[in-house]
């Protein structure tokens, strides 16, 4: 028997904090989904140059797309693909994941096979089949992967968190504890190596909520200075081993100040996401908005404390309400029945959150029209406004960067939308996705489940 493991990682919506999580003073609420991306990894020696590794990346999935990848010490493990294919996210894993294990690499297989598979929310579902076994099923896509519309759920975070679990479990084999999933030390490995794998690829934009959410689940997000990662040394093929260790100090030894304290909905209260079937560029939407911000300060500084006042006032919100549902259940049940059959009678508890979510959209509509960034733009206000008169709905929001991606609502567990917008005109272009909020983040999965998947 070779060398086989499995592993998988959340995506995420990014529910309160979009804007200002990029700046490390701002906490964001960010709720972990059950729609994974998986990585299964084999390993084995062939015949191959001496001292170099292959690693061969498929996502059968998309066309077949696959990526062949040859590395080597002496090259300071940059990749090059053999057919001149480019996955910046790929490629980056590789790069860092083999630099950090720079001195333990000589007894690792020379190829390493991993399969990308991911769930069929991440992308869009048109002209799709699905292929199944007794365990998973996945949609499979008659184009490659750059030419199928995503969701926003955050494929390129889990693709960069599940490849660089099944590339270090790899380089960890012959190390005294191969990686545990359950591991805090080791999830601190791989959460910052695919931090600075995912930073690279994307050109530094993100805060690394997705990232963090992939890794650790449903989190609180504080995020680092951007400096970590854009002060590593670039790859000096004269000096290989300053980048070694240079990320070595980055991965175990410098506090990044980071938060990822676990959180959970409210009991009772779950995730419903809308896909409005559009798409938004997140890039585009924050340069504009960043712009908005300088050329708008002091008063740009204030509509983003009042947001993050409301932001903190969600967030208590839940927290009061998880409370309230060990230490008052009745009371609790009530509350939540307010939302399904409204009798007329207003709870604070409810209310307080209504209003924050109110008034952090106001504010990003405010954004909206002085930046020329379509952040709540006027057809998802229509829209979210359509759904708090929904049974059940407590609040929504247009998560993350905002746009035309997808809206995301908060609404008791029984709410069924689905049968409620049927038919509809004002809900023609929502698709609403099969996701609820995940346990886990990045977590290892039985390699035999995608027997016959590929
Ligand atoms: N299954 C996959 N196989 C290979 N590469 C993938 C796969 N899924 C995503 N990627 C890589 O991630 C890129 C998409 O990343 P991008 O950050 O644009 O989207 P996203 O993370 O889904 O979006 P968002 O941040 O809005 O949620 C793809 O172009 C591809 O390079
Ligand atoms: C605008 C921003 O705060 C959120 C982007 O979220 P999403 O990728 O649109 O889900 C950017 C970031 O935090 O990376």
């Amino acid at each position: 028997m070779g060398y086989n493991r499995a592993f998988s990682a959340p995506g995420k919506a990014l529910l309160v904090g979009g804007y200002l999580v990029l700046d490390s003073r701002y906490k964001a609420y960010v709720i972990a989904l059950s729609s994974r991306m998986h990585a299964v990894v084999s390993a084995a020696n062939e015949a191959n140059a001496e001292g170099s590794y292959r690693v061969l990346v498929t996502s059968a999935q998309f066309n077949d797309d696959q990526w062949s990848y040859t590395v080597s010490k002496k090259e300071g493990f940059l990749p090059a693909e053999d057919n001149n294919r480019t996955n910046p996210f790929i490629e980056q894993v590789i790069f860092n994941v083999f630099n950090y294990f720079f001195d333990n690499v000589e007894q690792v297989p020379n190829v390493i096979r991993i399969q990308i598979f991911s769930d069929p929310e991440y992308h869009s579902q048109e002209n799709t089949y699905v292929v199944s076994n007794k365990y998973k099923h996945f949609n499979f896509h008659k184009k490659g992967i750059t030419d199928v519309p995503k969701t926003g759920l955050g494929s390129s975070a889990g693709l960069v968190t599940v490849l660089t679990a099944a590339l270090c479990s790899v380089l960890m084999e012959e190390s005294l504890t191969p990686l545990n999933a359950t591991n805090a030390e080791h999830l601190k490995i791989v959460h910052n190596l695919a931090q600075v794998a995912h930073c690279q690829a994307q050109g530094k934009i993100g805060s690394g909520f997705d990232v963090a959410a992939a890794t650790y689940g449903s989190i609180l997000y504080n995020r680092f200075a951007p400096d970590l990662v854009s002060d590593l040394p670039k790859m000096n093929p004269k000096h290989i081993r300053q980048y070694h260790r240079a990320l070595v100090a980055l991965v175990e030894r410098i506090d990044w100040n980071i938060s990822t304290e676990r959180i959970k909905l409210p009991r009772g209260l779950k995730l419903i996401m809308g896909d409005v079937n559009s798409g938004s560029e997140t890039v585009k939407l924050v340069a504009k908005v960043k712009r908005w911000y300088q050329e708008n300060l002091p008063r740009s500084l204030e509509i983003y404390e009042k947001i993050n006042d409301n932001n903190m006032k969600v967030i208590v919100g839940f927290s009061k309400l998880n409370q309230l549902s060990e230490t008052n259940p009745e009371y609790y049940k009530k509350i939540l029945e307010s939302l399904i059959q409204p009798s007329g009678k207003k709870y604070v508890e409810l209310e307080e959150i209504q209003d924050a979510v109110n008034t952090i959209r106001e504010q990003f509509r405010i954004i909206t029209q002085e930046s020329g960034a379509d952040v709540e733009p006027s057809i998802q206000t229509e829209l979210l406004d359509a759904c708090m008169n929904l049974k059940g709905v407590l609040t929504g929001v247009v998560p993350g960067a905002g746009g035309y991606d997808a809206i995301s609502l908060i609404a008791t567990e029984n709410t069924e939308l689905f049968q409620e917008t049927e038919n509809r005109e004002d809900f023609k272009n929502v698709s609403w996705l099969k996701i609820k909020q995940a346990d886990l983040g990045l977590m290892e999965e039985d390699y035999l489940h995608y027997k016959g998947l590929e």
